[in-house]
């Protein structure tokens, strides 16, 4: 397979990737013959970058053409019955920082990419969903695999025992650090989302537990499952070949 990549660094005005484990490369090539843009690193908030940002790839991929986004994260799970090494198919989310006012879209619209208000409750492709989950039967991850709903926090710290309760309560069933920013971003330009989480660690939820959240962890995890995760994507990204729905 052939790849062009790029350094984030050596393309003009494009944010640099500060996050250990984060190659920050933008790598162009074919996937099972499909053309695809791959990030090799994204951008939090906590990295200090403006919200806007942050979600600018967002608006240059649609600008490629592209119209399908699949986006991965690591996530700490809530939902008890998670284990380290869950694949979570996002079916929705809970966009913290956007309740305080901190939304990318926040500020002008930009009318050529999208209108003013824009749905969110279709945010995350439903036919992609069932795909998933029909693709990860055939290749036997149904054990490992979840459908559930990502809450987005500013970070970097990790959450304290009170907040990953309440998240809980809220209907969370993992909690991160990324993902629902761009999902915003790419929704409102329209689109395709497609959206998966890495439970790489429990979220603490008791105070007799010894356990604490590190990002150590989350990269050893996000390495053992890379494999499995790859296969998913891959697959599924073979299927949108074959379904013209999908194009
Ligand atoms: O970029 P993601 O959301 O996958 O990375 C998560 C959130 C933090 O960047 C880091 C914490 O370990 O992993
Ligand atoms: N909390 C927030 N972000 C995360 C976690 C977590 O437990 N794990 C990986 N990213």
């Amino acid at each position: 397979m052939r790849i062009v990549a790029f350094n984030y660094r050596d393309i003009p005005n494009f944010p640099q990737s500060t996050v250990h484990g984060h190659a920050g490369r933008l790598v162009f090539g074919t996937l099972k013959g499909r053309p695809c843009v791959c990030m090799q690193g994204r951008f939090h908030l906590y990295e200090g970058y403006p919200i806007q940002k942050i979600t600018m790839p967002m608006r240059i991929f649609k600008l490629l053409g592209v119209e399908t986004v699949i986006l991965t994260n690591a996530a700490g799970g809530l939902n008890q019955d998670y284990k380290v090494g869950d694949i979570m198919i996002i079916k929705d989310h809970l966009n913290m920082p956007g309740f305080a006012g901190n939304n990318p879209l926040a500020g002008p619209n930009e009318e050529r990419f999208g209108v003013r208000f824009p749905c969110m409750s279709d945010a995350y492709d439903r036919e992609l969903q069932q795909l998933a989950l029909d693709v990860g039967l055939e290749l036997g991850f149904s054990d490992f695999l979840r459908e559930g709903v990502y809450c987005v926090l500013g970070g970097p710290s990790f959450e304290t025992i009170a907040e990953c309760r309440m998240l809980h309560k809220l209907g969370a069933d993992a909690v991160g650090m990324s993902t629902v920013h761009e999902v915003i971003v790419a929704r409102h330009c329209g689109m395709r989302v497609f959206a998966l989480s890495l439970i790489t660690n429990k979220a603490v939820m008791d105070y007799d537990s010894e356990e604490k959240a590190n990002h150590e962890e989350v990269l050893q995890t996000g390495k053992q499952r890379a494999e499995q995760l790859e296969r998913l994507v891959s697959t599924i990204i073979t299927r949108l070949e074959h379904n013209n729905n999908f194009a």
